[in-house]
């Protein structure tokens, strides 16, 4: 008979035992076990659906397990079913999510105490000054240094992280923080950010906090965590030391079979055949930009967040009006500010936020992958056969977990509904396809597949203009990378001239250079 985890000397944060979820039609979690120690680092990792969040939010007791296993913290165990937040709170667990739950307008200090009593003066007004001293105390303790009387929405995304979790950590109340929970901290960060991030997290778990850190990104993982659990399709596949793993390796675990790392592009030579052209445009942020994409060409659009590569990106498709200049695909110019005649000439647009901006979350799976061409499916309401068929191969090429083709999308992972509202997108073949962070929250077995997708689009003449905060997409993808800062493009280059260090620096460089 195996030990129970719960016989362990008790130097561990967290013990979970025999740990399971069903919904209906689906096993998220069956029977996961494992532990995370004291002062540790670990990374919990797995597929689109293998059931991280569905973890966490029982741990935070937004949901509840199925009954039967134990989970112990600070020494209480409790049955899954009945976790709540007061308990989570109760057991030293605090949670920052993607969504940092920060207020832009409020100042750094308020911030701090948001979810905190407010200091008080004697007669019970609220103390500012109080307030902004205890809150630089605060700061200057965990190394971050920002003004306290600095308005939350100036701050780089970075630094509202670190403000973030400070104002977690502030918790002295019910015996402190035990384990900080974070789900894909680095997702939104531009990459100049991420090891500042990384490395502020390294000194938290060497003050012996432990961290419990999920993420897709790999080399992060094996760059800092000390343990890893593997998570697949609900099941708990290993708890080991991450020391001496690569990332090939961990991708096999997390994929269940030989690593699906894809291999840089190859240089390609590009023809001379303009697809989209854009002139002297300018609209909000963006200033005088002048960009062309050939056939078959991938342009990588590499910015710092505010350097209006969204903004550019959306007026090309038409979401915003230009003050001045023009877009034209295949030498036609598009009328300004029309989603509606820019899709009709065969441009495409997967915006970030995919699945709250171009989903229909009550509809089923199969629905909202062929939305983009219902004409093919249709007659009327009547389905044609190839839509189901359809969708279904494309459940299996891009691994969607779903209890079926018919599933609401609501109730797929984050993961599962980017892939989704992708896949639809590359069904088609536009004449020019607008990417903006195509793989945010995607795993990397479906990575290498939406690559291979992407790469095959082209290959058939799609132009692409990719925007991207991940390094190793941009220079994985990009035959040609334009940098944009403050709405201009400031630099381009092509083939070897394409490395993570002119990226990384002109990037910055020009922000600096411009402040
Ligand atoms: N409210 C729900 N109703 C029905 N099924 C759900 C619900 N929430 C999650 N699921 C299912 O449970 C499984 C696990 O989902 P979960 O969100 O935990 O995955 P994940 O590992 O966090 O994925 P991702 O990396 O995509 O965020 C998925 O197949 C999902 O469809």
């Amino acid at each position: 008979m195996t030990e129970s985890l719960l016989d362990a000397p008790p130097q561990q944060a967290l013990v979970l035992e025999a740990v399971s979820k069903t919904f209906p039609g689906m096993r998220a979690l069956d029977d996961v076990s494992f532990a995370i120690h004291r002062g540790s680092f670990h990374a919990l990792l797995g597929g689109n659906g293998s059931g991280k969040s569905t973890l966490i939010k029982i741990l935070a007791g937004v949901y509840q397990g199925d009954p039967g296993g134990t989970i112990r913290a600070r020494g209480e165990s409790v049955d899954p079913q009945a976790t709540t937040p007061a308990w989570s709170r109760r057991a030293g667990i605090r949670f920052v999510h993607q969504d940092l739950g920060v207020f832009g307008a409020m100042s750094v200090a308020e911030n701090l105490f948001s979810g905190h009593p407010y200091p008080r003066t004697r007669i019970g007004a609220v103390g500012w000054r109080s307030m902004q001293a205890e809150a630089a105390r605060v700061l200057a303790r965990h190394d971050i240094d920002v003004d306290p009387r600095r308005s939350m929405a100036d701050l780089r995304p970075a630094e509202q992280t670190l403000v973030a979790i400070a104002r977690c950590l502030m918790d002295a109340d019910e015996g402190g923080v035990e384990l900080l929970v974070l789900d894909e901290p680095t997702a939104r960060l531009p990459p100049t950010e991420v090891e500042e991030l990384l490395a502020a997290l390294d000194r938290y778990v060497a003050g012996g906090l432990s961290i419990l850190y999920v993420s897709h990104r790999l080399s992060e993982v094996v760059e800092h965590a000390d343990t890893i659990t593997v998570l697949r399709d609900g099941r708990h596949v290993t708890t080991r030391p991450a020391d001496g793993l690569t990332r090939a390796e961990l991708a096999t675990l997390i994929v269940g079979s030989r690593s699906q790392i894809a291999a840089k592009r190859a240089t390609r030579t590009i023809g001379s055949d303009v697809v989209l052209r854009v002139e002297g445009l300018r609209s909000g942020p963006v200033h005088d930009v002048d960009l062309t994409l050939h056939a078959g060409e991938i342009v990588g659009l590499a910015g710092l967040v505010g350097s209006g590569r969204t903004h550019l990106v959306e007026t090309i498709f038409g979401v915003h009006r230009p003050r001045e200049g023009r877009v034209s695909l295949r030498g036609r110019p598009l009328r300004p500010g029309s989603v509606a005649a820019a899709t009709d000439a065969g441009l495409a647009y997967v915006p970030e936020d995919r699945a709250a901006h171009s989903a229909f979350r009550s509809l089923g799976l199969d629905m909202n992958l062929s939305a983009a061409d219902l004409h093919r499916y249709r007659r009327g309401w009547l389905r044609r056969p190839p839509e189901l068929a359809d969708a279904q191969a494309d459940i299996a090429r891009f691994a969607i977990r779903t209890p079926g083709v018919r599933a609401p999308f609501a109730q797929l992972s984050g993961g599962n509904q980017q892939k989704a509202v992708l896949a639809r997108w590359l069904r088609r073949s536009p004449v020019a396809l607008l990417l903006d962070e195509p793989t945010q929250g995607v795993d990397i077995g479906a990575r290498a597949e939406i690559y291979a997708q992407i790469e095959e689009a082209v290959d058939r003449g799609t132009a692409v203009l990719l925007v991207t905060s991940d390094l190793d997409e941009l220079l994985h993808l990009s035959d040609r990378v334009a940098v944009i800062s403050r709405g201009r493009i400031v630099d381009e280059a092509t083939g070897d001239r394409i490395t993570r260090d002119w990226v990384g620096s002109r990037m910055f460089d020009a922000h600096q250079e411009e402040s």
